[in-house]
This record gives structure tokens, C-alpha cells and sequence, in this order.
């Protein structure tokens, strides 16, 4: 009976277009399309998703006002100027479009249930009340964090910023397990000018239909329950479905596969998988700094250095041919890694990570220890809770020096320090996983969910 009903039944869904957000948003499509519902996802030009990789769903392409030549820069641009600026000018393409397919639908038996957009997006609230088309929030952050939004703005100007030494490790009151010395990180150079976003998305948050966190209750209740009190609008944690639905379908880049031949020859957990995500850029010194803390720590690694990681570099030039060689004689350093296939390989046994929410979360369903090296942003809260309150990784501090580095590897890999932070990881596994299973939190969270897109 539930079933008949959704047939002819779609939902209308646009992603943020970071690998980071496009991700999880097709997860949620399939999750969405294998409970009846049919799928159309509105897309920028930038970073387009590869429409042949989902033939099950209709792809509709609209402009958003970058130049070939800002497209070209991206890798390298500052990741929340390029949002600001397609915010800007995605808004009448996408009423355009989203008019289209809401006219479309009436001539056919089709009704479009709602959309489905991401957090980031600013005008989506406007333009579907303006075509009485009730939206739901996609947030790919921890709850925890989106939490914050209303508060971030009153946290920077309480003026932890610059903050004594002494004070570094103290926790911000508003915002724990967060520490005072993360909170430069988090604004970056963006500094005061986020304030107006987060002002919007709060509001339009608020007058949505509902929020859809990639998360569950097994990691986050509490905030799962404050998030509703905040925004008060109805919550579904439907995550992580990785094991079910996996990101590497969505995957922007061609995936280098001679990661699992190459994994195919080596120990059990004996590989640091060492991987910065699809935005963030570190230093040329930073950079030579890791080169040689993985060199010294003599594990083997897997390294995806992503061409415009290195700010001045197109790709892995300013490694000399010496280090080079020496780097090859343990790891392997590939452009794009199929990550999660890569994480699930019994050779795996850690990963440094810049802890962004999708890789933290792929981490743990796998259950990989890891070394955190945080960039900025939500990154910074995730990796709190991956040291400090789960206790399933190492925290670098910034600290990207080679002694570190080494120190940190051989600790989570070799030493019997890191066998508790193993342990751990096993236990926080098995409690997720069993969210996604029949009867779990998020398994039921998506029957809530299908259910009151039926009633929307
Ligand atoms: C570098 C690399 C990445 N990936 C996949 C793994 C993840 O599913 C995805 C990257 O997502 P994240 O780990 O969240 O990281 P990132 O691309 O930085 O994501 C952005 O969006 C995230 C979600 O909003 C935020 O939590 C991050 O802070 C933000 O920077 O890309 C691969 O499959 N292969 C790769 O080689
Ligand atoms: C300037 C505001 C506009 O909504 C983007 C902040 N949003 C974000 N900023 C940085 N990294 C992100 N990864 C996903 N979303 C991200």
C-alpha cells in the first residue's frame, strides 16, 4: 500500500557542488529512489555530477556564473568565496529550472513531493515558497556543528581572537569539546563576512520542512535532540549508509584503482591511507614537512595528493627526484584513491585526515583508527570529537612538522599506545553500523522519513 502510494511520487534535489556534499546527497537519492520515490537532481556546471554513473535518475544542468577560468582556478581558490559567489548568481537559473520541472509534472501523473537542498544553499527557501513547494534541509555536517550556526557569530565577537597561550586548551563555554585554539581555524580569512550567510541559513532553516542529517543517534543524540530545539523543525538522521550506498559512484574524479593491487600486496593494517579531502590546500613547506614524516615513519602509505593541493604547485614537482625515490620505495602516491574501497582493504590500519565529515564518517564505518590534521571550518569540531570525546584518534594540533608526523604514525600503528585507540574504534564500528541495520535508529529514522514526505 505505502509503496503504491509513492510511485509517482518525486522529489526534487540540489546538491552543493563540493565532492564533499555531492556525495552525500546521492546517497540520500538512492536511499529515497529504493523506497519508491522518483529522482531528478538540479545541478551547477561546476563540478557537475556524472549523470552516466546514475541512469536510474534525470540530471538537469543550470549556470552559476563562474567563468571557465574560476572554473579552472578552483582547486586553489578559497572554497566559501566560490560558494559566496555561486549564491549569488545560481538563484533565476534554478527558479527557472525548478518551475520547469513543477510544470512538467502537472501535465503528467507526477507530483513533486518537495525539494531537497543543501544547507549551504541560500535562496532555495525564497524560490520554493514563491512555487508553494514545501524544502527540506540536507545538512553534511555533524549536528553539532550546524548547531552552532546561530552562535558562531556572537562566539568570534566575544573576541577569543588572538588568544593568550595560556588559554589555548581551554574549551569555548558555548561550543564544547571545541577548543579555544580551533577557532581562528574555523573563520579562516572569511572572518566577519560569514555572519550575514549564517544569519540567512539559520532563518530559512527554521522555515523549512525539515532537517536530514547524514548522522545517527548512536553518535550524536543529544545533538540530534538540541538541533530540533534550535530549529524547530522536524529531524531525521538517516547515516551513515556507506556500506549499502557507496560515495565512490559520485566520485567528480576518475578513481586511481591501482590503490587495491598495490594494497593487494601489502601487510594486514600495516598502510596509513593519508588523504586531505577535495578542498582544502596546504603550504609547499607543509607539504615537504609530511613528504618526510611519512618517508622516516618507514610504514607503508597511500597518499592521494590531489593536483592543487599544493598552493604554487600544479601537482608533486616540488618534491626533488631524490625524495621521490625514496617515498616510492614504501608508499604509493595517487591523484584520486577509491577512498572508500581503499578504507574497507584489510592492509589499511590508519588514516590522516583533514576529518571532514563524509571521511570521518567512512573512517569509522570502516573502523580506522585516525590521525587528525584538521583544515578549518566543521573539520575542526570533528576531529575533537575523534581525539577528545570518541578517543578513536590522534590529534597532530597542527603541528605538520616531520617529527610529528613520524610520531604520530609509528604511535597509532606500531605502539602499544595505539592499540587502545584500536580498541576503541572496533566498539564505536559495531555501535554504527548497527544504526543502518533492520530496526536500528537511522534504518527507522528513513521509514519516518519517506513517510512524512508522503504527508508533505
Ligand atoms: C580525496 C578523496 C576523496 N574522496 C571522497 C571521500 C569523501 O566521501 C569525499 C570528501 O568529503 P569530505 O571528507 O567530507 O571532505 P571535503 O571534500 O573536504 O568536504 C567538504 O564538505 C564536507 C561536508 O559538508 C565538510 O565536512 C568538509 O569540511 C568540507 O571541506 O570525497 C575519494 O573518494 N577519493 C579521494 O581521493
Ligand atoms: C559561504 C557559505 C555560504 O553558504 C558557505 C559555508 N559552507 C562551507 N564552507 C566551507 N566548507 C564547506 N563545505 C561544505 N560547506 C562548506
Amino acid at each position: 500500500m505505502e509503496e503504491e502510494k509513492r510511485k509517482g511520487l518525486r522529489v526534487v534535489l540540489f546538491p552543493l557542488p563540493l565532492q564533499g556534499c555531492i556525495n552525500p546527497m546521492l546517497q540520500l537519492a538512492n536511499i529515497l529512489h529504493s523506497r519508491g520515490f522518483s529522482i531528478t537532481v538540479i545541478h551547477t556546471r561546476f563540478n557537475a555530477p556524472r549523470a552516466s554513473s546514475h541512469p536510474l535518475f534525470t540530471f538537469l544542468q543550470i549556470q552559476d556564473g563562474l567563468s571557465d577560468a574560476e572554473i579552472r582556478d578552483a582547486p586553489t581558490s578559497n572554497v566559501m568565496s566560490l560558494l559566496a559567489q555561486i549564491n549569488l548568481s545560481a538563484e533565476s537559473p534554478f527558479l527557472d529550472c525548478l518551475n520547469k520541472v513543477l510544470l512538467e509534472s502537472k501535465d503528467s501523473s507526477e507530483k513533486v513531493s518537495c525539494l531537497i537542498d543543501d544547507c549551504g544553499w541560500l535562496f532555495t527557501q525564497t524560490v520554493s515558497e514563491s512555487l508553494k513547494l514545501p524544502r527540506m534541509v540536507l545538512c553534511t555536517f555533524k549536528a553539532t556543528f550546524f548547531n552552532a550556526y546561530p552562535t558562531l557569530p556572537l562566539i568570534r565577537a566575544k573576541g577569543y581572537i588572538p588568544l593568550p597561550d595560556s588559554e589555548a586548551e581551554d574549551s569555548v563555554p558555548e561550543f564544547p569539546p571545541l577548543q579555544k585554539r580551533d577557532l581562528s581555524k574555523i573563520f579562516g580569512e572569511f572572518g566577519e563576512k560569514l555572519d550575514p550567510f549564517l544569519l540567512v541559513v539559520v532563518e530559512t532553516t527554521m522555515n523549512s520542512s525539515g532537517i536530514i542529517y547524514m548522522s545517527c543517534e548512536e553518535l550524536e543524540k543529544d545533538s540530534l535532540t538540541l538541533s530540533n530545539e534550535i530549529f524547530r523543525v522536524p529531524i531525521f538522521a538517516i547515516g551513515p549508509f556507506h556500506s549499502y550506498f557507496s560515495a565512490a559512484s559520485s566520485s567528480l574524479f576518475t578513481q586511481d584503482e591501482t590503490c587495491i593491487p598495490w594494497l593487494d600486496s601489502q601487510e594486514d593494517k600495516s598502510v596509513i591511507y593519508v588523504s586531505l579531502g577535495s578542498v582544502v590546500n596546504i603550504t609547499e613547506t607543509e607539504f615537504l614537512e609530511i613528504a618526510c614524516g611519512l618517508s622516516n615513519s618507514k610504514q607503508p602509505f597511500l597518499w592521494v595528493i590531489r593536483p592543487g593541493l599544493v598552493l604554487g604547485a600544479k601537482w608533486i614537482e616540488p618534491l626533488s627526484e631524490g625524495l621521490v625515490r625514496s617515498l616510492e620505495e614504501k608508499g604509493k602516491i595517487v591523484k584520486w584513491a577509491p577512498q572508500q574501497e581503499v578504507l574497507a582493504h584489510r592492509a589499511v590500519g590508519g588514516f590522516l585526515t583533514h576529518n571532514g565529515w563524509n571521511s570521518t564518517l567512512e573512517s569509522i564505518c570502516e573502523g580506522v583508527p585516525m590521525i587528525c590534521l584538521p583544515g578549518g571550518w566543521d573539520q575542526m569540531l570533528n576531529s575533537r570529537f575523534v581525539s577528545d570525546i570518541w578517543k578513536v584518534g590522534v590529534h597532530l594540533e597542527g603541528r605538520i612538522e616531520k617529527k610529528e608526523i613520524e610520531k604520530a604514525v609509528r604511535m597509532l600503528m606500531v605502539e602499544s599506545e595505539g592499540e587502545k585507540i584500536r580498541e576503541r574504534m572496533k566498539v564505536l564500528k559495531d555501535e554504527v553500523e548497527r544504526s543502518v541495520k533492520h530496526g536500528g535508529s537511522s534504518f527507522r529514522s528513513i521509514e519516518t522519513l519517506s513517510n512524512y514526505l508522503l504527508s508533505l
